[in-house]
């Protein structure tokens, strides 16, 4: 799937190619078209590596059946929400459960919890982050957690940052998987011995959340303008955790493989976008992790779960786009992840 950075040779597969792209035309665009919006072809990604990887992250998408119980396909935790912010944690959960989970925890102050729950009925909301007992209340939720996305709107707060170093402590303690965003990327730029050599971690930082874990992690400067090397040695300073560097591409590596994302996406840059992303993220990441190595194919799920949120998020921000134009917003493309993961995954 991924190139091994910096090696790797191009095989054209034409034939193959052709036979997919015959059979996909009865469903949609041509699969080249789809993949040339969602890889860069400019390094050494052959067109029936980005079919292969596409699939990877098809196999790992648990089937609707009536044989499964509620909790089974995910029950996601969202650390995040304060006073200032209680969107981003609201979107955080709610994509969650529209791409796929069952139960979507938030772990917020006391104060935030009544506006968040305010949004929907469909949250379970725990006002306990700013309490003297914050880890050892969220430390209860968690053998129940499959994954735990820290940071939408969780803000900087000294006091609410040591009770996450706590979770993240514990999380990290019970294996749980572990999606870092916003001010939890904050917090690891201080600290990021708290994340250091974690395999079950995944980065989602922006361009400024990026620029600061790199100056926070490494010792010389990297070549900016070389994204995918940038990104690969902040995953290896940092224990080969995931990295996902959202932009105008987002890039992806595990300090070893680097994945790429061009999907096409929108030209608004709203708020809320990477909330969306983050929540999507907790659910694939589960997803990609209890599907096991035959389903993955020996591939990082990591990668493979931060490749589908990105193309996801991006597929939702294309259609939300073509509907409502300048006036879209994160709403707006939550509306979409329904459809855009069935053009993507299910067709
Ligand atoms: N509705 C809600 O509740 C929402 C709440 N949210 C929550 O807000 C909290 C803070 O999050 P944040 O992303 O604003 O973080 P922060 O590091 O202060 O970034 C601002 C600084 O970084 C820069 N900058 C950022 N992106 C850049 C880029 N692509 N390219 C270049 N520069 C870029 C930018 O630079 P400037 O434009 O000001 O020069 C500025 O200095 C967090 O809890 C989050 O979850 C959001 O999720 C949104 C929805
Ligand atoms: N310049 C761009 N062109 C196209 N898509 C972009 C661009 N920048 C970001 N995106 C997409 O938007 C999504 C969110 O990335 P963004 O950088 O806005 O995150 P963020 O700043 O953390 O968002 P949030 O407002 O939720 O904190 C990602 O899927 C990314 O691919
Ligand atoms: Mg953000």
């Amino acid at each position: 799937m991924a190139t091994r950075a910096g090696a790797g040779t191009v095989v054209a597969g034409a034939a193959v190619v052709a036979l997919l792209s015959a059979a996909l035309a009865l469903y949609g665009p041509p699969l080249d078209a789809v993949l040339r919006r969602a890889f860069s072809l400019h390094k050494p990604h052959s067109i029936t590596d980005m079919e292969n990887t596409l699939q990877l992250v098809r196999n790992i998408i648990p089937p609707l059946t009536t044989k499964k119980h509620k909790g089974q396909d995910g029950r996601i935790g969202i650390v995040g929400g304060c006073q200032e912010y209680t969107g981003a944690p609201y979107f955080a959960a709610i994509s969650a459960l529209k791409v796929g989970a069952d139960l979507s925890h938030v772990f917020c102050t006391r104060e935030a919890a009544p506006v968040i729950k305010s949004y929907s009925p469909e949250l379970i909301v725990h006002p306990v982050l700013d309490s003297p007992s914050a880890v050892r209340d969220v430390e209860t939720w968690l053998p129940r957690l499959h994954a735990l996305v820290v940071g939408p709107g969780l803000g900087r707060d000294n006091v609410l940052l040591e009770n996450v170093k706590g979770i993240l402590e514990a999380s990290k303690a019970r294996d749980v998987p572990i999606i870092i965003d916003a001010d939890g990327l904050w917090l690891i730029a201080q600290h990021p011995a708290l994340i250091h050599g974690y395999r079950k971690a995944v980065l989602t930082p922006n361009h400024g959340e990026f620029t600061r874990l790199s100056d926070a992690v490494l010792r010389d400067l990297v070549d900016g303008s070389d994204h995918r090397e940038a990104v690969r040695r902040l995953s290896q300073a940092l224990g080969n955790v995931t990295v996902v560097r959202k932009g105008e591409r987002d890039v992806m590596s595990d300090g070893e493989h680097v994945l790429e994302c061009a999907h096409e996406g929108s030209s608004r840059r709203c708020g809320g976008q990477g909330d969306l992303l983050s929540g999507a993220l907790g659910v694939l990441v589960h997803w990609a992790l209890h599907a096991g190595p035959e389903k993955t194919n020996g591939s990082s799920p990591l990668l493979l779960a931060a490749l589908g949120a990105c193309s996801l998020t991006r597929q939702c921000g294309h259609q939300a786009f073509q509907k409502h134009g300048r006036s879209t917003t994160t709403t707006d493309m939550i509306a979409e992840v329904g459809p855009a993961f069935r053009r993507l995954f299910e067709t």
